[in-house]
């Protein structure tokens, strides 16, 4: 399977904050966020796999400043490191004031998607080679998010978490 670049799976999503997206202090409602970035990365997961693809998993997400009701949300997403039959995506998310020329990212967050075949069944995924500096940052610690979401997920024992253990050890000997 011929493998692909992080770029070729680029997605941008602008989302306008309507008042049905708001609670009652008008301010984005976070799991209307989630959901515009769980369809973001999907879109970006699907543009690499050439496949249906399910959420597996969904890293923290942390939200740095309230959204305001009439703010234009831009979600940028890009798959940073594929393994057998899963990639992880990596999503930026920015708020802008259009009227006050304001904008300050408010998120970051890794989603895992699953790729699957006609019947349901996981297949596997295209490789990726990082091109950039900064993409290559990002697959090298995919490997390492990966063994943490997974041994949270109780697929993982710790004792082979090698990459994971390695970062501790490091810090350790700091
Ligand atoms: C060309 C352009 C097209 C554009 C077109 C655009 C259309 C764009 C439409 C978008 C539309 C919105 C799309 C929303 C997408 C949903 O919201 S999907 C709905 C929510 N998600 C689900 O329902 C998934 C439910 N879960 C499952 O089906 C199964 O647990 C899974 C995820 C398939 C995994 O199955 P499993 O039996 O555990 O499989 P297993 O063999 O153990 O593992 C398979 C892989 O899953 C990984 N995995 C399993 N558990 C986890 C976990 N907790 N964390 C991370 N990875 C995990 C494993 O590591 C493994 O990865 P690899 O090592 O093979 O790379």
């Amino acid at each position: 399977m011929k493998g692909k670049s992080p770029k070729e799976s680029f997605t941008i999503m602008n989302e306008l904050v309507l008042p049905n997206d708001t609670n009652t202090l008008n301010n984005l409602m976070g799991g209307r966020l989630l959901h515009w970035m769980d369809i973001a990365a999907a879109i970006s997961a699907q543009k690499h796999c050439n496949r249906i693809v399910v959420t597996a998993s969904v890293d923290n997400v942390s939200f740095h400043h309230p959204i305001k009701l009439g703010d234009v949300i831009t979600i940028e997403a890009k798959v940073s490191r594929a393994f057998n039959t899963s990639v992880e995506v990596r999503l930026d998310v920015y708020a802008e004031n259009i009227p006050s020329g304001t904008r300050a990212k408010s998120n970051e967050a890794y989603y895992t998607f699953v790729a699957l075949d006609q019947n349901g069944r996981t297949i596997p995924v295209p490789s990726i080679e990082p091109e950039t500096a900064e993409e290559t940052e990002l697959y090298d610690g995919a490997l390492r998010r990966r063994q943490l979401r997974l041994i949270l997920g109780g697929k993982m024992k710790p004792d082979d978490a090698t990459e994971l253990k390695a970062l501790f050890f490091a810090a350790q000997k700091k």
